[in-house]
């Protein structure tokens, strides 16, 4: 490294500007400087340097050919480090800026999840090695599933006439039928074996160090829902809203209480410390017979239908997969790890390092993940500046869902609001907008069982319910919206994503990645 002090610079008429280190660079001499005691009287007596500078008022011809040497050499070595730094400050103009990446979005949009899809392509090796740390997560996930399904049977158990018993009733004409929408005793039974499990919430909870398990209170937002949009919403939404769901502040630090410290491995089978008190996989693996049993009983379907509860599109399903998730040595998949819910608080930074295959070059990406609930959002604006790109989620499948944190407001209404704010916002007129329609599975599923857009979404009209159709309207209204709104003219960027669908996902980022790249260097170029 390169330290020193310039201690005088002189400019000589016509000449360079002369500079007089005071060097502690190894391969540089220190000066000596003349003795002041000579020549005094011709000198401005008042200026150390000055009198330090001067030739000695006797100096022989040998004297006076040395000090000129040595000058020349400090001369050298002054413009020697000049070019040094020249070249360092040319070097640091030319390194690339990292390319800045913020994922916004209302929560439950699969900011988290395409983070994920990030470290899973560009850092695989520590994403495998948060494994048992997202074992833990999947375990909550299914142990919530299980609290909505024993509160639903506990509410059906409790609505039901009193002619019913034990899943039958009897008929005005005295004969017993099957009646479906009530459980009955085996129902009630499974319930009975399965309540012990809430209390490993309670345990896993403690364990994530999770300063919220609720709903998070609320504070100004950016956007309100328009009046335009009806709110009957079937009683699955107004359920979502009141579940409490666990959340930590962003960052790594949670997933460390589930690692052991000792391992000296990143393999899952080391990292997890099966034998930890408390921990819930012996549990989960005794009642998973218990388990499956209740998810496949087709009278559990029926309530859970009746109270509007679709389990199958809530975050963190995994209750088709309860056979491998309750295995004594359970360790996720990839695929359940994009699965895994876990509501962020507060911003996150993740740094990697992302090459271009084809041109070999390297570059440093920082990608921001935020919490997209309400009360998060305000968090979000001292982020705004400086942002290369941001990648704005839209779940367009929750055209017929409300907010968590506030159930008046229809979310898909919320995302065009949250939209229009982002697009109109000036501190982000040079940002690269990039638009996800995320949860095209979920949108699928729910246009093919008969759900109508038009019901929720009055402007949708007479349009066939298909997905291609309501895929091309969201994204012309969201168009629409980017057009009308933004500061300056920039280019629309939409993509239809499923981001639990690692596959089409990664092909989607590595697009964006080329993109980022491109214009990254081409800014790179042009600074220089
Ligand atoms: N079926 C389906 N699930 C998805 C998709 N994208 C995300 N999810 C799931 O939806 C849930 C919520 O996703 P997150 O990525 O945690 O949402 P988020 O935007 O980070 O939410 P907050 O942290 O609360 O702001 C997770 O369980 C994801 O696995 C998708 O395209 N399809
Ligand atoms: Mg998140």
């Amino acid at each position: 490294m390169i330290g020193y002090t310039i201690i005088r610079q002189q400019r000589v008429p016509n000449g360079p500007t002369l500079s007089l280190y005071n060097c502690y660079l190894g391969q540089l001499r220190r000066v000596p400087l003349p003795s002041p005691r000579h020549n005094m009287h011709s000198l401005d007596e008042t200026d150390p340097i000055a009198v330090a500078l001067a030739p000695p008022q006797n100096e022989s011809p040998e004297e006076r050919r040395a000090r000129i040497q040595i000058e020349r050499a400090a001369k050298q070595a002054s413009d020697d480090i000049d070019e040094q730094l020249r070249k360092e400050q040319q070097h640091l103009k030319r390194q690339p800026k990292p390319v800045k990446i913020l994922l916004l979005g209302q929560s439950e949009s699969g900011k988290s999840t395409t983070l994920k899809n990030f470290q899973l392509m560009y850092e695989p090796k520590a994403f495998r090695a948060e494994r048992a740390s997202w074992r833990a997560i999947i375990q909550l996930n299914v142990i919530r599933s299980f609290r909505i399904i024993l509160d639903a049977l506990a509410r059906a158990s409790t609505d039901r006439p009193s002619s019913v018993y034990s899943g039958l009733s009897v008929s005005s004409a005295g004969a017993v039928d099957q009646e479906p929408n009530f459980p009955d005793a085996e129902l009630m039974a499974l319930r009975a074996r399965l309540l012990p499990l809430l209390q490993i919430e309670e345990t896993l909870v403690r364990r994530l160090g999770a300063p919220d398990h609720g709903n998070v209170g609320e504070s100004r937002s950016l956007g309100t829902a328009t009046s335009s949009w009806q709110l009957s919403l079937p009683l699955s939404a107004k359920r979502a809203g009141k579940e409490k769901e666990v959340a930590v502040p962003s960052g790594a630090a949670w997933k460390s209480g589930f690692l052991r410290t000792d391992r000296s491995s990143v393999d899952t089978a080391h990292a997890v410390d099966w034998d930890a008190p408390g921990d819930p996989g012996p549990i989960l693996h005794a009642s998973s017979a218990d388990m499956q049993r209740l998810w496949a009983n087709p009278t559990l379907s029926e309530i859970l239908g009746r109270q509007g509860i679709r389990l199958q599109e809530s975050s963190g399903f995994f209750l088709d997969a309860l056979e491998q998730v309750t295995l004594p040595q359970y360790t996720p998949t990839d695929d359940h790890i994009l699965r895994a819910r876990l509501k962020t608080l507060g911003v996150s930074e993740h740094r990697m390092k992302l090459s271009d295959p084809h041109g070999g070059v390297t570059r440093e990406f920082h990608i921001f993940d935020v919490g997209g609930q309400r009360s998060m959002r305000p968090r979000w604006i001292p982020y705004f500046e400086d942002m290369d790109s941001i990648i704005f989620l839209a779940p367009i499948s929750a055209f017929d869902q409300r907010l968590a944190e506030d159930p008046v407001i229809n979310r898909l209404a919320d995302s065009f609001e949250l939209w229009t704010t982002i697009v109109s916002n000036k501190l982000l007129a040079k940002t690269n907008l990039i638009l996800f329609l995320n949860k095209v599975d979920i949108m699928l599923a729910k246009l093919a069982a008969g759900i109508r857009l038009a019901e929720y979404l009055p402007a949708y009209g007479l349009r066939p319910n298909d997905f291609d159709s309501a895929s091309k309207f969201l994204r012309k209204q969201f168009g629409t919206i980017l057009k009308s709104h933004s500061p300056s003219p920039r280019v629309f960027y939409c993509h239809l994503t499923t981001a639990i669908d690692s596959k089409s996902t990664h092909y989607v980022l590595a697009n964006i990645k080329d993109m980022l790249m491109r214009l990254n260097l081409k800014e790179s170029y042009l600074i220089i």
